[in-house]
This record gives C-alpha cells, sequence and structure tokens, in this order.
C-alpha cells in the first residue's frame, strides 16, 4: 500500500529531529519483529506510536533506548548513534532521555525522593541534601504535594505513582521522554489529568516526547503525531486527522471506528484542579 507524502515516517533532512531510525530490523530467533523500519521523530514535538498488539511497539522503545540491539539499521538520538559511541560518551547520550516503563516501576523499598534520586546517584556526584532539594523540585514539578517525596510506593494511588515515575524520568532533566502506555490503568480522571501535565511538561521544557499508548483519548489529547506501527515498519505517520483520511484497514478500524469516533467527539475535559505550571528556572 502507497503511503502519501502527508503520512511518511520520514521527514525533509533539514528538519530538526530528535530521533532518526533507518532500516531497523529487530528479531529473536527465527521471529522477524521489524524490518527496514524508518521514522523521524521531530524535536519538541509529541508523537505517539500505536500498532496492534505484538506489533513490536516496546521492542522499538527499548531499541531506541540501547536495551535491545538491533539486528540490522541505525538510530540516532541528538544527532548521536549510540553503536558508534564510546562508554563515556554513551552515558552522555543516555543523560538525556527519561524513560517511564509501562508498569511504572518504582523501586518499592525505597520512597518516592529516594526513587527519584537512583538516577541521580549514577549519573551525578551531588551532596545528599542538594539531591534531596531536587527530588523535592520533581515531586512538585508532576503536581504532587511535597509531602509525597517521603511515601513509599505502597502508600500512593495509581494516579500519584504514575506521577512519581514521571519525576522519576525527570530526574536528570532529560531532552527526551519516552513513556511506555503511561495512562494504562489510570481511570478516565487521572489519565486525563496526567495527559494534560505531559503537555505542560513539553512546553515548559522543551522536551521531546516518545510515547506509546492504545489511549485513543491520550493519543488526541497530547500527540502531534501519531506513528503506526503494522507489519514490522512505520506505515504511516502524521496528523490524526490526516490518519483518518489513509485508506488502510487497521488504521481505519483504529481512528474511525467506534471507538475512534468516541475519542473524537468525547475530547477529554481538562482535570477539576488545574496542573501545576512547572516554571523553567525552577529546575535549571
Ligand atoms: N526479550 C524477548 N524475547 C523474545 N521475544 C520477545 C522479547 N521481547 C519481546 N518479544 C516479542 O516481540 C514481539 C513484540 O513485543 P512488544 O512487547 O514490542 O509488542 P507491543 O507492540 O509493545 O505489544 P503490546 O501492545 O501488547 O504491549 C512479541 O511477539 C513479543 O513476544
Amino acid at each position: 500500500m502507497q503511503t502519501p507524502a502527508a503520512l511518511s515516517p520520514t521527514l525533509p533532512s533539514d528538519v530538526d529531529v530528535a530521533i532518526r531510525v533507518r532500516g531497523l530490523e529487530t528479531g529473536f530467533g527465527a521471529q522477524t519483529i521489524h524490518k527496514d523500519l524508518d521514522l523521524d521523530v521531530r524535536r519538541g514535538e509529541i508523537i505517539g506510536l500505536v500498532g496492534g498488539s505484538g506489533t513490536g511497539k516496546s521492542v522499538l522503545l527499548r531499541c531506541i533506548i540501547g536495551l535491545e540491539t538491533p539486528r540490522a539499521g541505525t538510530i540516532e538520538v541528538l544527532g548521536r548513534d549510540a553503536a558508534t559511541l564510546d562508554a563515556v560518551e554513551g552515558r552522555a547520550l543516555r543523560r538525556r532521555w527519561g524513560v517511564l516503563f509501562q508498569e511504572g516501576a518504582l523501586f518499592s523499598a525505597l520512597t518516592v525522593a529516594e526513587n527519584i534520586e537512583v538516577p541521580m546517584r549514577e549519573f551525578l556526584d551531588l551532596p545528599l541534601d542538594l539531591m534531596d532539594e531536587f527530588a523535592k523540585l520533581k515531586v512538585r514539578m508532576v503536581g504532587l504535594p511535597e509531602e509525597a517525596a517521603c511515601k513509599f510506593p505502597s502508600e500512593l494511588s495509581g494516579g500519584m505513582r504514575k506521577r512519581a515515575a514521571l519525576a522519576r524520568a525527570l530526574a536528570l532533566d532529560p531532552l527526551v521522554l519516552f513513556l511506555d502506555e503511561p495512562t494504562a490503568g489510570l481511570d478516565p480522571i487521572a489519565a486525563a489529568a496526567f495527559d494534560d501535565l505531559v503537555r505542560v511538561l513539553r512546553d515548559t521544557l522543551d522536551l521531546t516526547v516518545f510515547l506509546i499508548t492504545h489511549d485513543l483519548d491520550t493519543l488526541h489529547a497530547t500527540c502531534d503525531r501519531v506513528a503506526v506501527l503494522s507489519d514490522g515498519l512505520v506505515i504511516a505517520c502524521g496528523t490524526i486527522e490526516a490518519l483518518r483520511e489513509f485508506d488502510h484497514p487497521w488504521v481505519q478500524e483504529y481512528f474511525s471506528g467506534p471507538r475512534g469516533r468516541a475519542a473524537v467527539r468525547s475530547q477529554r475535559k481538562p482535570p477539576a484542579q488545574p496542573t501545576p505550571q512547572p516554571s523553567k528556572t525552577e529546575f535549571a
């Protein structure tokens, strides 16, 4: 099927990209997951990655952040290909992104502040009291009360845990934020509040956000463009409006089926409590 130019997964060479994937091939044993996959993510955009279950969304994310080794192809993040970097350069690059994994994955034996300090301990050499101060700033930044810093994950609601995990992903002031199913398991109000927070953070901190989700409301509420993964590659990437015009069975079913139409109709309302607007200087 021919992809229209407006839905090409690659962008013109003069566009400032944060992530560039070319000719990616991945697999496990006899199973091929991606084959000749290309994708560009513009600096400063929120891009959503969708696709049927098992199409390889998480594997793609894991390749981009270096947790899986591709069989072929190149991946550049912020203009650097981690595969060509030495250990010191690779570490410097890894510092520039934050990741919120599917399950949130906070350490249950650590408080929220201690969780946020884990990447600080790994990458920065800071005195403890300064790390505590930074951790509190991150807690406030994601709209949690400062008291949440000394709580354990089990003492928080699901929505608060997601925010705490987001605070940890932001610990090192990343340029790129990877979110894997960030609203999974949240009620619609908490999910809408989280969507709102992601947009506010992107706008405030000039982040590039790479977001995997099955949540159509999240796609509508947050994403500038959406990339569709099918048959091992990105078959289309563009605005939801443009994708709705794309004559592909899965894309049509996804965006123009009953749930897709409902998401358009019900565009989630912002939360009753406004999300705190973090200032850039607060996190400088
Ligand atoms: N470490 C691994 N070893 C072997 N197979 C794997 C591994 N990780 C993922 N896979 C396989 O790769 C395929 C893609 O998995 P992935 O988790 O990326 O799918 P997904 O699109 O994120 O799915 P979902 O939407 O259900 O989360 C699946 O068939 C999965 O079983």
